[in-house]
């Protein structure tokens, strides 16, 4: 492929699926990598932008004493309550996309020619995210092999982990919008790392 062009891939999973993981691979070959995740976290951190937003919706003490969102009762909340999800959302994801759009000029201005959105929510955001990027790159593995990851990650109790998922698109769901699947099943780093390779290849990295 044309190493000169500009790509822009879309990259999602379900939770623990490896998307962190295969972002940071993919950085290691010069990709900009822009994180959802991450920039939801800091506009929910201390004196975040979203804040004041949150607790007006939702309550003060939703908000720390340290000025930060209290994730646990968070997420506690949300993936019980099929309407506060929405109304986090509604906070919370304009601010994300206005700040990846920064994040992507940034790196455009700074010479890259691949960038990498990880996106946990791409398919889910339906046409929103995927008329943004040239190709949707999705790491796919199993239900289990997503809980025995996020288990041993964070310790979050199977039947939160559970709740999580089935908020989320289906595995089949996602298959079907993807252009390039990694399937990280039964591999470990070092193969992971083999494939991640590839695919970065196929993207001028
Ligand atoms: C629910 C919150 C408080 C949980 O925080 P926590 O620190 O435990 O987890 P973290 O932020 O690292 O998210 C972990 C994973 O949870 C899943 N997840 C998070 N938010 C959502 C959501 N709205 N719908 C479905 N899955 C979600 C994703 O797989 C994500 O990668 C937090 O994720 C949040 O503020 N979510 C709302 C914003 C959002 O939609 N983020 C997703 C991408 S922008
Ligand atoms: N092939 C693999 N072999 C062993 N461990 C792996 C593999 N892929 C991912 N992991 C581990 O699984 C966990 C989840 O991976 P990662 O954080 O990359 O997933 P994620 O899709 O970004 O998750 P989330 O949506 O929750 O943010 C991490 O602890 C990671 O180190």
């Amino acid at each position: 492929m044309n190493s000169q062009r500009i790509w822009r891939i879309g990259l999602t999973g379900g939770i623990g699926s490896g998307k962190s993981t295969v972002a940071g691979l993919l950085a290691r070959h010069g990709a900009a990598v822009i994180d959802a995740d991450a920039i939801s976290r800091s506009v929910t951190a201390t004196g975040g932008r979203a804040i004041a937003a949150i607790a007006q919706a939702f309550g003060p003490q939703m908000v720390g004493p340290d000025g930060a969102m209290d994730r646990q009762a968070m997420r506690d909340r949300i993936f019980q309550d099929v309407q506060a999800k929405r109304q986090l959302e509604a906070i919370i994801h304009p601010l994300v996309s206005q700040i990846t759009a920064e994040q992507a000029q940034h790196a455009l201005d700074t010479g890259h020619r691949c960038l990498v959105f990880d996106v946990p929510l791409l398919v889910e955001s339906g046409e929103r995210w995927r008329r943004q990027v040239d190709r949707v790159l999705v790491v796919d593995c199993s239900t289990d092999t997503q809980r025995q990851r996020v288990m041993a990650r964070n310790g979050l109790p199977v039947q939160d982990i559970d709740r999580i998922i089935t908020q989320q698109a289906s595995r089949a769901q996602r298959l079907a919008c993807a252009d390039v699947v990694i399937a990280n099943e039964s591999l470990n780093l070092l193969e992971l790392e083999a494939q991640v390779s590839q695919v970065a290849a196929d993207f001028g990295l």
